[in-house]
């Protein structure tokens, strides 16, 4: 089963700390209740003393909350710890968490206390907020960068006073893995009573190691880790729940570790505090990025088709997503193309399929992503295709607003290249003059139509051309990202239309 880890969460409050991420009280009640079902055993609500809205969240959360300890921050002064008993007394298992800096820089510049006045006001703050409260959590800030003797001293004087949890915050985000795991055996060397007290650690990501030295942390004896949804947090963010999580699931193997949360929880809480804050995390997010459970390139998209574990290492479903994603694109290739044919229902010979692929492959290179409907689109038209007589080989276009507009095309007929120019009453017109003079035969447009059939930046559009030739309406549609391109394979498929429909 391996060694348990509380999940302390701290979405609500360092993870609000983010710029953009402040929510209101009803979006903080939805959140944790969220993160109720995701099964922390901490909720950090808020920090009291901040706001009257943040004190009215922390005392919601901590009367609606039941399965969780609902805890509040509060810096190392009564006004503060007041507050916070104020807001998380409600709670079925409050906890105040109170705080001091002690590395040097910090104790001179910020607070401007000597090493033993601040000592003297974490043990007196703690016996204050004990009180109040049995459960009372005690950070130092900027531990990684304060001195571990000195920490060591004040860490055992705290647990005296009361402290239940003893939490070792890289608050700048300064440690390695290594160096954080020497730290705290050191921290837990020096300290006396340190069993008496839980081990909890808060990382920050400012070097992006924050989830690897929460994990290094374990080793060395820390049992509470502290972390955030999708990685929220003061600057670069905090240990994002959803990795350490994972990596203690998927890596249980060399981890042993283990803790209570329902991974199956963790993209819907990602999806509704993205949702919430509107700040969307990026989509090759570790666990909840978009990309994190996509495959495009054809070579993984083959393996995956084969045997998922080839290129998965966890399952979408273990966090809650119903399946992977294959994204088609230019990286594709002809496994996930068919696979994708029949999903969509449909089952063509060898050489249909190799035409349908052809044609997806020079679609995907001018679009990013194929979609269901750009295939659909595909299939039915080459379903519903007469014999290619004239087949567009290139044009180039001139136009603007200040000028009258020129058309080149060149088509091909019996392997042969036929090049004409013309002017025209804007792009469409001149390409559709230049190719009436390579064809030769007399049309009148009657109806010209352009619509877009697929999804995205890049959406296909669809030119739909109705001729009269002979007294007879035919219809012709072309696609393409491009409209003018579009437009020309349009007319060029009536054209064909005509020539096939009229042959001897
Ligand atoms: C590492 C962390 O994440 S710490 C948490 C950071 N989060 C926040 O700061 C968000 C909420 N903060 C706030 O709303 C405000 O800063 C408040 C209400 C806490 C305080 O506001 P103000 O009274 O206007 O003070 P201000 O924020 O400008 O300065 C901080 C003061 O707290 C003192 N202070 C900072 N940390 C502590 C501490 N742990 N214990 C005691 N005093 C502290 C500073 O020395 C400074 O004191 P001074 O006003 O006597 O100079
Ligand atoms: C208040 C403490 C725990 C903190 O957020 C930090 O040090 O980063
Ligand atoms: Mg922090």
């Amino acid at each position: 089963m391996g060694k348990h880890i509380k999940i302390f969460d701290t979405t609500l409050r360092d993870g609000e700390q983010s710029p953009g991420c402040s929510m209101n009280l009803q979006e903080k009640i939805q959140m944790a209740k969220q993160l109720e079902l995701l099964k922390v055993d901490v909720i950090e609500a808020g920090f009291a003393i901040a706001s009257q809205g943040d004190f009215n969240s922390v005392k919601e959360i901590a009367k609606t909350v039941k399965n969780c300890t609902v805890a509040s921050l509060a810096r190392a002064l009564p006004k503060d710890i007041d507050c916070a008993w104020e807001a998380v007394k409600y709670a079925k298992r409050p906890r105040i968490h109170t705080f001091i800096a002690t590395s040097d820089i910090h104790m001179k510049y910020k607070l401007k206390m000597k090493p033993e006045e601040v000592l003297e006001n974490a043990v007196n703050m703690v016996k204050y907020a004990k009180r109040y409260c049995e459960d009372i959590e005690f950070s130092a800030e900027d531990a990684t960068r304060s001195n571990p003797k000195f920490l060591a001293r004040l860490f055992e004087e705290v647990i005296k006073a009361g402290a239940t949890v003893i939490n070792i915050p890289d608050t700048v985000g300064y440690t390695t893995p290594d160096e954080f795991y020497d730290f705290i055996k050191t921290i837990k060397e020096n300290t006396k009573n340190i069993h008496k007290a839980e081990i909890s650690v808060h990382c920050h990501n400012d070097l992006g190691m924050a989830v690897a030295n929460t994990l290094a942390a374990a080793k060395a004896g820390a049992t509470q880790f502290e972390c955030t949804i999708n990685g929220i947090g003061e600057r670069a963010g905090n240990a994002a729940l959803e990795e350490i999580v994972m990596a203690m699931h998927t890596r249980k193997d060399i981890l042993d570790l283990y803790c209570n949360v329902d991974t199956t929880q963790i993209m819907r809480s990602s999806k509704l505090l993205s949702t919430i804050t509107g700040v969307h995390v990026q989509p090759n997010k570790a666990i909840v990025g978009n990309n994190a459970f996509a495959h495009e390139s054809g070579i993984h998209q083959h393996g995956v088709l084969e045997e998922r574990s080839t290129y998965e290492i966890m399952t979408p479903q273990s966090i809650g997503l119903s399946e992977n994603k294959m994204v088609l694109g230019k990286h594709s290739g002809k496994h996930a193309f068919e696979d994708r044919l029949k999903t969509l229902g449909y089952h063509l010979s060898e050489e249909e399929l190799m035409k349908a692929f052809e044609q997806f492959k020079e679609l995907a290179d001018k679009k990013k992503v194929v979609y269901d409907d750009d295939i659909e689109v595909i299939i039915t038209r080459n379903a519903i295709e007469n014999p290619q007589v004239y087949k567009l080989e290139r044009f180039v276009i001139n136009s603007g607003n200040t000028i009258t507009s020129t058309a080149s095309v060149v088509l091909i007929k019996d392997d042969l290249e036929i090049e004409e120019a013309s002017m025209g009453d804007g792009p469409v017109d001149a390409a559709f003059k230049a190719i009436e003079k390579i064809v030769g035969i007399n049309l009148t447009l009657e109806d010209y139509k352009l619509h877009s059939v697929t999804e995205g930046k890049d959406a296909q559009g669809e030119a739909v051309v109705k001729m009269k030739h002979n007294g007879k309406i035919y219809t012709g549609r072309g696609l393409s990202t491009d409209i003018v391109e579009a437009s020309i394979k349009a007319y060029l498929s009536t054209v064909n239309k005509i020539l096939y429909q009229t042959r001897e």
